[in-house]
């Protein structure tokens, strides 16, 4: 098994070492225009291997990433404190193009997933260039916000997060929308959870949800760049998707004409089907709003 990862940033380093502890790959390749760090860290990588799996890791040029099965985008500009997602569009647009062309010159069967910001419209123009199956080329969506909100519910509601089912969708931005209609904890929805719970201290369900859209503002704030939550959910989707688990995640795909986060099927052949979620009205119109920012972008790109 190959993979290939452009970007040796912050983002692509840490997914390399996630990925490298879950013993998947043979072979794990490095893009990165600033050759020096990604040589760097593939050889800091490399010798981490003794205590893993025989793992061949080298820094490479775009033919490089011939026949991987997997590549991961985490190319490119990220945002500077106070920085929308949407701003880092114009700087970036035009690395994703670049790399969607060598793609398909070098590697085009491969399961093509984009990290790269921002995430939905940059995996829309990824898709169209690559002029694949859109059941291949996925970004990482709205993951991450959903990792976040899960292990806010653990923390507030003393629960663990993996017994939280509870997804965000939408723009993976400022739009983003918690569908707390169809959240639930232990099998309850989340609001009949709230109404048997005498807990002195919550922060309500309106915190958690503020609390996980600025999340990526107050990380940036303190640190300058999120990392490893965002390695670790691309590690354990790509582990998904190599082991055929057909796990529902909140991945970034072709939802009508454009590509957000929404729930979906995801196994060995990329996307396998979307989820139909039940929204209250409320939730719905919010998603709709989501769609219509995703859809204006593209439209003002195309123009
Ligand atoms: N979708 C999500 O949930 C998340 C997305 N991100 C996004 O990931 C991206 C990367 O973030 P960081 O790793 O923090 O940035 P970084 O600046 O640490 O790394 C980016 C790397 O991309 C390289 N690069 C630039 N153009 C390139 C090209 N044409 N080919 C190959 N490499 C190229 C740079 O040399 C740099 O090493 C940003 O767009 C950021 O917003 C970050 C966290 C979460
Ligand atoms: C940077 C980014 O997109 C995030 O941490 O959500």
């Amino acid at each position: 098994m190959k993979l290939s990862i452009y970007g040796a940033g912050r983002v692509g380093a840490t997914t390399a070492f996630a990925i490298l502890e879950k013993r998947l790959f043979d072979e794990i390749v490095l893009v990165d225009i600033n050759k020096s760090l990604a040589e760097g860290e593939a050889m800091d990588l490399l010798h981490s291997t003794p205590f893993l799996k025989r793992t061949i890791i080298r820094s490479g040029n775009a033919e490089d990433i011939t026949g991987s099965d997997v590549i991961i985008i985490t190319a490119g500009a990220s945002q500077k404190e106070g920085e929308t997602r949407l701003q880092l569009l114009d700087r970036n647009v035009g690395i994703i193009q670049k790399i969607a062309d060598e793609i398909k010159q070098y590697s085009p069967q491969s399961i093509v997933i984009n990290v790269t910001n921002p995430v939905d419209v940059l995996t829309y123009v990824l898709w169209k260039r690559l002029e694949t199956d859109s059941a291949k080329v996925l970004g990482t969506g709205t993951i991450l916000d959903t990792a976040r909100l899960r292990s806010l519910i653990g923390i507030n509601c003393q629960v663990s997060p993996v017994s939280v089912h509870a997804y965000v969708i939408g723009e993976h931005g400022d739009s983003e929308v918690v569908a707390w209609s169809a959240a639930t904890i232990g099998g309850v929805k989340i609001k009949e959870f709230c109404n048997c719970c005498d807990r002195k201290n919550c922060l309500g369900l309106e915190k958690i949800e503020e609390e996980v859209r600025n999340a990526a503002y107050e990380i940036i704030k303190r640190k300058g760049a999120t990392n490893y939550a965002i390695a670790q959910a691309t590690a354990n989707f790509v582990e998904s998707i190599l082991k055929d688990e057909q796990r529902v995640w909140t991945p970034s795909v072709l939802y009508e004409d454009i590509y957000i986060g929404y729930p979906a099927i995801v196994g060995r052949q990329g996307v396998q089907r979307i989820i139909p979620l039940q929204l209250s009205r409320e939730e719905e119109q919010k998603f709709i709003h989501s769609c219509e920012i995703i859809r204006n972008t593209l439209r003002q790109l195309k123009a």
